[in-house]
């Protein structure tokens, strides 16, 4: 006779809990070896031992005939790791660049639910911080709450791995006098939001913004005779229906956005393409100190000179350094037709002689050379096993 159901999840709710007690003891131990590593100034991220530990633990499981798929393995530890890293990292930026109040005003596009909101939501927890919510209309009222105080941060979409960059935000970039202080990378994830008890076949209306509509074309034409209404913005959706209150409607959006509007999870993975994250930055007035420690990166704006090859040139002063390039993005100048403003993504901490070196260099080729900000990678990249 097998098991009762509930006795089985009864010792499944035990053991996750004894998981989740495990996790919370590993994430502690992070903050041990942030402070250990503090003393010793040595770097933060240790790959080896990463590629080191997966694989123990992947040799490990198979001795102990755990059944476990190294694939698995390798999947949940990468994530238990990236937590670790970004904790340090947390942790050793917080001493440098001590920041009193314990609340954090964060200017965003659109409104509660909109992804720049859940972003927003996303960094301020990533630093322990209350967000006070600056909704915006457009961009430039983002730039401007930074730049009159208002807002601490502003957050804004770069770029997306399935549409690419946002050049609005590039644009703008380029006459600000504000610094990037950070980076976040949040997926895209669209579901089929709805009020109350229903089931698919009975949906004949469907809001959301015509991006989230594209992004879903292939889910939607599964469907039979559904009318689509567009909206200002997912989150404008999600609003309306959770006000209309309707058995036959849904919006298209975010999980997490839907809750805010107190909606439910009728189909979740609904879009397109898998995989989609949009990289957001995060702008402020000041620019920040980054610790030698951790894994930096820094945006320049620059403009070569008009002769063959000069962008070649200044490029080769990267690979002179050993500085590695993430982006290059080019954008028309306004008013200069033409002329093309480069936007280079490099790792590298602006305080490093090394750095400091390269960009005297990059100055001989370069007609006009800006650093926009130097701020803690936290994107970070699992290490594979060999
Ligand atoms: C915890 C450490 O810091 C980082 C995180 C690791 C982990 O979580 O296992 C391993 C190596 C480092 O990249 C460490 O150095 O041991």
């Amino acid at each position: 006779m097998p098991l009762d159901l509930s006795e089985i999840r009864q010792q499944i709710t035990q053991i996750d809990r004894s998981l989740l007690k495990l996790l919370s003891e590993r994430h502690r131990l992070a903050f041990e070896v942030a402070r250990s590593k503090e003393l010793t100034q040595k770097p933060l991220r240790d790959e080896e031992r990463e590629q080191q530990l997966l694989q123990e633990l992947i040799a490990f499981a198979e001795n102990e005939n755990y059944q476990l798929e190294p694939q698995y393995i390798t999947q949940i530890f990468q994530r238990i790791i990236e937590d670790s890293v970004v904790t340090q990292q947390v942790y050793l930026q917080n001493k440098l660049n001590r920041q009193r109040e314990s609340s954090v005003h964060i200017a965003f596009l659109g409104k509660r639910g909109s992804y720049s909101n859940l972003a927003s939501r996303s960094y301020a927890n990533r630093y322990s911080k209350q967000l006070i919510e600056l909704s915006c209309s457009s961009f430039e009222q983002i730039f401007e709450k930074v730049r009159s105080g208002e807002a601490d941060f502003g957050m804004l979409p770069l770029e997306n791995t399935t549409s690419g960059s946002i050049n609005e935000v590039y644009d703008l970039l380029q006459h600000t006098d504000l610094s990037l202080v950070g980076e976040l990378a949040y997926p895209i994830k669209h579901c089929v939001l709805v009020t109350e008890q229903t089931d698919l076949d009975r949906i004949d209306t469907l809001y959301s913004h015509p991006q989230v509509i594209q992004q879903c074309s292939q889910f939607i034409r599964s469907l039979d005779r559904v009318h689509i209404e567009y909206c200002e913005s997912s989150s404008h959706a999600m609003q309306l229906v959770a006000s209309l209150n309707k058995p036959n409607i849904a919006a298209l959006g975010n999980e997490d956005g839907g809750k805010l509007y107190g909606l439910r999870v009728l189909k979740t993975d609904i879009a397109n393409q898998a995989n989609n994250i949009t990289r957001f930055i995060v702008v402020a007035r000041e620019p920040l100190s980054v610790s030698p420690q951790i894994s930096t990166k820094t945006l320049l704006l620059m403009t070569t000179g008009q002769q063959a090859g000069s962008l070649v040139d200044a490029l080769l002063v990267f690979k002179k350094y050993r500085i590695n390039m993430t982006k290059l993005e080019s954008r028309p100048i306004y008013g200069k037709p033409w002329e093309e403003m480069f936007y280079l993504e490099i790792e590298a901490n602006i305080n490093h002689p090394d750095t400091k070196r390269a960009l005297d260099e990059l100055k001989r080729y370069s007609s006009f050379l800006k650093v926009l900000g130097c701020y803690p990678s936290e994107i970070v990249k699992p290490v594979d096993v060999k």
